[in-house]
């Protein structure tokens, strides 16, 4: 199978099209969005009435200075965190019309999470990390877990290392196994949180590559925070954030 980076070099032309044109799609539509954090002795608003809708196909990326709210946005956009205030819409319904039930699939499904530290089990094989998650995704045997997550990792490059353990692996690699274990879910919306923040500026560059190659490829829609300008220019579109609203 064809990975991801050489399709990327190969032809990205006739795929960015075809995700433009999916571009007036809204998948995650922010409506004043705020979030604050009480403790016993200091109350943190992290976001201050955010109103925001990503398209599908879309790739965008959010900057701001550390603490600004951009790791809190993120995680609301993933139903991983509530807001203390405003709404939020997935595919134009809102998430509060959603079972609890239905949130959890939700999540499951449509939504791939990737971290500036992998989150991958070090104890368990590549194979076994991107598998992970179908464990507990109903209706997906043993058989499908193991071809979903072969086809992952070959997209990432990765289809010969799937006997090693993280340790065995750059952090560039790393980071692809963490990246085929979010596609391993065939998501629609991948949230991506730093993901080149602990590489160097090569293997960030090959991780970016690899994002703007599923964007451009597959349609998957990515949301992107980053402390790198290079890479957010490399987006579709760039959003800026200060002190918890947007900027620009
Ligand atoms: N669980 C929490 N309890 C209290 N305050 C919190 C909590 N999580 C985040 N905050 C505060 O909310 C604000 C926004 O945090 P957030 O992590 O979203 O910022 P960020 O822009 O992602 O920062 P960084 O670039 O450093 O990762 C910060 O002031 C932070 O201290």
């Amino acid at each position: 199978m064809e990975n991801i980076l050489t399709q990327t070099t190969a032809r990205p032309q006739a795929t960015t099209e075809a995700a433009r044109a999916a571009a007036s799609q809204p998948v995650i539509q922010l409506r004043d969005i705020e979030k604050v954090y009480q403790t016993k002795t200091i109350e943190t608003v992290a976001l201050n009435r955010v109103n925001l809708t990503i398209n599908k196909g879309e790739f965008v990326s959010i900057m701001g200075p550390s603490g600004c709210g951009k790791s809190t946005l993120l995680s609301i956009m993933g139903l991983l965190d509530e807001p203390t205030g405003g709404t939020i819409a997935l595919d134009g319904r809102p998430v509060q019309s959603y079972s609890d039930k239905e949130l959890a699939s939700l999540r499951n499904h449509k939504i791939g999470f990737v971290f500036q530290s992998y989150h991958l089990i070090n104890d368990l094989s590549v194979l076994d990390n991107v598998e992970l998650p179908l464990l507990y995704r109903p209706g997906v045997g043993g058989k499908e877990r193991r071809e979903r997550a072969y086809a992952a990792l070959e997209k990432v490059g990765l289809g010969a290392r799937t006997n090693h353990f993280p340790s065995q692996l750059s952090g560039g690699q790393r980071q692809r196994v963490a990246i085929a274990r979010a596609l391993a879910g065939r998501p629609e919306i991948i949230l991506a949180d730093e993901p080149t923040g602990n590489l160097d500026s090569v293997m960030g560059e090959e991780i970016m590559d690899l994002l703007l190659g599923l964007n451009r490829q597959e349609g998957t829609t990515i949301v992107m925070v980053t402390h790198d300008e290079q890479q957010a220019l490399k987006t579709q579109r760039l959003i800026r954030f200060f002190d918890g609203s947007q900027v620009s």
